[in-house]
């Protein structure tokens, strides 16, 4: 199979390492054309060469985009002004939600949700933490679709444990609701995953729990708070040392997702016709603490 990873960030080097590893050819698509025709990437003391490729495509390939959500409208829009050739698809990786993904997502997209975890240092890829995946079709109406079958084998060769999930999005809100309990208060309280317990944040969380169910269950996805919030406490506990992504990001005065993860749920409650007090003040105070 040929492979186009989406960029050099973490998870993409990642995963383009690991397809590389197992045979696969691999090539990279950088934001701007105006790179070498090389791009290297270190993992594991090696020195890996990945060439370049920009769209459109000639060929039919498997597209890996993990990318960060305020990305991903711009992506697919390069895709729209570039359609695939037949036999191709796109594999999507973010966290949080858009508005109207469902009627932006090409038809051949599949989500592909981790709990690995990994990160850059310069041009090393770091795979930090051992998790599982799942993969499934972004679109709702192509959900019970049968999955396709090599590139599944082939993701779950290259990056284990993958799980084929015809609910998906079910897989996604769950995500965003873990990231939703704990990242913004990794911010507000600037400290590491585990260093929450000091701090009095179960009322909020449950708050914040309540509001995301309300809004999944509009939107036909059943979560259940005080699970979300005991899941989050495991999370915490169990990536103690961590700092979260979303700190991190702050820290580095990068971009945050929290648009697309507590500010989504404010947002979109609001549209549905009610309030979501608690997460829309963890998306005021993130948005005021960074850049
Ligand atoms: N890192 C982790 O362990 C995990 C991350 N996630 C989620 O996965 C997503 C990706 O995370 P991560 O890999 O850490 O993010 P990074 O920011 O490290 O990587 C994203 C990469 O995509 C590139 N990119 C974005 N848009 C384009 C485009 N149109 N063309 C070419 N390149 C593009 C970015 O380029 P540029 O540098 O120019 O911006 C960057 O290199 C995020 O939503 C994150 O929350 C989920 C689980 C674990
Ligand atoms: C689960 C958690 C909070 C682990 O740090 C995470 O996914 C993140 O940092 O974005």
């Amino acid at each position: 199979m040929h492979w186009l990873v989406v960029g050099t960030g973490a998870v993409g080097s990642l995963m383009a390492v690991n397809l590389r590893r197992i045979g696969e050819h691999v090539s990279i698509k950088p934001r701007v054309t105006a790179t070498p025709n090389t791009i290297e990437i270190i993992h594991a003391a090696h020195n890996l060469e990945f060439g370049v490729q920009q769209f459109p495509i000639e060929q039919p390939t498997q597209i890996f985009a993990a990318i960060k959500a305020y990305d991903v409208a711009h992506f697919l829009d390069e895709l729209q002004q570039a359609p695939l050739p037949e036999g191709s698809s796109v594999i999507l990786s973010y966290n949080g939600m858009l508005e109207n993904e469902n009627s932006i997502m090409p038809a051949s997209a599949l989500h592909w949700v981790t709990t690995h975890g990994a990160y850059k240092n310069g041009k090393e890829v770091v795979h930090a933490g051992l998790g599982e995946s799942w993969l499934g079709w972004a679109r709702v109406e192509h959900a019970s679709s049968s999955r396709p079958a090599e590139l599944f084998s082939v993701l779950n060769n290259a990056l284990p444990l993958l799980n084929w999930s015809p609910a998906i999005n079910q897989r996604r809100w769950y995500k965003l609701a873990i990231n939703c309990l704990i990242n913004p208060f990794t911010v507000i309280h600037n400290c590491r995953n585990g260093e929450l317990i000091q701090h009095n944040i179960a009322d909020q969380q449950h708050q914040v729990a309540e509001e995301i169910c309300w809004l999944a269950e509009h939107q036909g996805i059943q979560l259940n708070a005080d699970n979300l919030v005991e899941s989050a406490k495991r999370v915490i506990k169990n990536t103690a040392n961590n700092y979260s992504s979303m700190l991190m990001d702050v820290r580095q005065q990068r971009r945050t997702e929290i648009d697309y993860l507590n500010g989504f749920i404010a947002r979109q409650s609001t549209a549905a016709g009610t309030e979501a007090p608690a997460n829309e003040a963890l998306w005021r105070r993130v948005l005021e603490l960074s850049v």
